[in-house]
C-alpha cells in the first residue's frame, strides 16, 4: 500500500473529510517526531510544536496555537516576532522544521498555494497581491475560479463544466461584492481604487473562494483609522454572513483588540502569551516585549 492510499485509509476510518481535502492530509499519529495530542475535531486549526528557521535565524520555536471554529483569531507581535512565518506556515508556504498543522482534526501536509481553496483556506496578502489591470469583477471571480474544479485548460477550450464554474464564480462574485458594498466599483480596474477600497476587493476575493478558514496578513498595514475600523467591522461581518473562521496577523492593536475573540502574542519567535483581549492587555510580558525590555538570557537575567 503506498503512503498516500496508508493516509486515506487512516483518514476514512477517523474523520469525514471530503474526499478533495482528504487527499491533501495526513494523519497526524504518522509522525514521530513530535508525538503530541490527538488532533481535537473541536478545532478549526491547531498548530502544535512549530518550529521554524531560516540558516541560523530562528523564526519560529514551539509555537502552539489552536483556533476555534468561527473564531476570530489575532497574531500580534513586534517586527520580526514571527508573525507572517507563522502564517506562511499555516497556508503551505514554509514547511516547518519541526512540528504538525492540524485542519479540523486531521493533521495537513503544506500545499502549494493554488491548492488552497480545495481546503478551505483563503489567505489575503501583506502587499496586495491584486490584478492591477483587471477590473473589480473579475479580481473577485479570480478568487472563486481557484476554489473551481476544472482546470485551466478546460477553461481556454471552454469545456461545459468549466463555462457553467465561470459563470458560477461570477454569480458569486457579485454576491460578495454586494456583501462587502463594492458594487459600484464593479468594472473598475483595481489598481485605479484608493488603497483601503483595494484592500476590501482583497478581502472579496478571498471570500469568494468559499473559505472555511480566511487568513488576513496584515489586512490594515497601510490604512487610515477609518479604513482600519471599517475593514475590521467587514471582517466581523464577513465572519457571522459566511460561518467562517478567521486568523489574521496585525500590527495595529487597538484594532486587533477590539476585533478578535482570542490573541496569541509572538516576540523572537516565540508565544508569550495567549487569550482574550482583556487578558493580553493586563499580561506584564505583553507589555514589556511591546515597550522593547530585552528578553531574559538563560540565567533569567536581563541581557
Ligand atoms: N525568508 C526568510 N529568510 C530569512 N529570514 C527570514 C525569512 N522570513 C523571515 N525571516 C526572519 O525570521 C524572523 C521572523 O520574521 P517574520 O517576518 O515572520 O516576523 P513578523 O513578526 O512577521 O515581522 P514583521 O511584523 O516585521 O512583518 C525575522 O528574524 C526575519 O528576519
Amino acid at each position: 500500500m503506498s503512503a498516500s492510499n496508508f493516509l486515506l485509509v487512516g483518514l476514512s476510518s477517523e474523520v469525514a473529510v471530503p474526499p478533495d481535502i482528504a487527499e491533501h492530509l495526513a494523519l497526524r499519529a504518522t509522525s514521530a517526531e513530535v508525538p503530541g495530542p490527538r488532533p481535537d475535531e473541536a478545532l478549526a486549526l491547531e498548530l502544535y510544536g512549530i518550529d521554524l528557521s531560516f540558516g541560523g535565524v530562528v523564526a519560529l520555536k514551539d509555537v502552539d496555537l489552536s483556533v476555534r471554529h468561527g473564531e476570530i483569531r489575532a497574531i500580534i507581535g513586534p517586527n520580526g516576532a514571527g508573525k507572517s512565518s507563522l502564517i506562511n506556515v499555516i497556508s503551505g508556504v514554509y514547511k516547518p522544521d519541526r512540528g504538525h498543522v492540524a485542519i479540523n482534526g486531521a493533521a495537513y501536509r503544506p500545499v502549494p498555494t493554488q491548492k488552497l481553496a480545495k481546503l478551505g483556506i483563503a489567505r489575503t496578502f501583506q502587499n496586495l497581491a491584486l490584478f492591477k489591470g483587471l477590473s473589480v469583477l473579475d479580481n473577485v471571480a479570480a478568487g472563486r475560479a481557484y476554489a473551481g474544479r476544472s482546470n485551466f485548460l478546460s477553461q481556454i477550450i471552454g469545456l461545459p463544466h468549466a463555462r457553467r464554474e465561470q459563470t458560477d464564480a461570477r454569480e458569486r462574485a457579485r454576491r460578495v461584492i454586494d456583501f462587502l458594498h463594492l458594487t459600484p466599483y464593479l468594472d473598475r480596474l483595481a489598481g485605479t481604487l484608493p488603497y483601503g477600497l483595494q484592500k476590501r476587493v482583497e478581502l472579496a476575493r478571498a471570500l469568494a473562494a468559499e473559505p472555511r478558514i480566511l487568513l488576513l496578513d496584515e489586512p490594515m498595514a497601510g490604512m487610515t483609522a477609518t479604513e482600519k475600523n471599517e475593514l475590521a467591522d467587514y471582517v466581523r461581518l464577513a465572519r457571522d454572513e459566511y460561518a467562517i473562521t478567521v486568523v489574521l496577523i496585525e500590527h495595529d492593536i487597538g484594532v486587533v483588540m477590539g476585533l478578535s475573540d482570542r490573541i496569541a502574542v509572538l516576540d523572537y519567535g516565540r508565544k508569550i502569551a495567549d487569550g482574550t483581549p482583556e487578558e493580553i492587555a493586563s499580561d506584564q510580558r505583553v507589555i514589556d516585549a511591546y515597550l522593547g525590555v530585552p528578553p531574559e538570557n538563560e540565567d533569567g537575567e536581563g541581557i
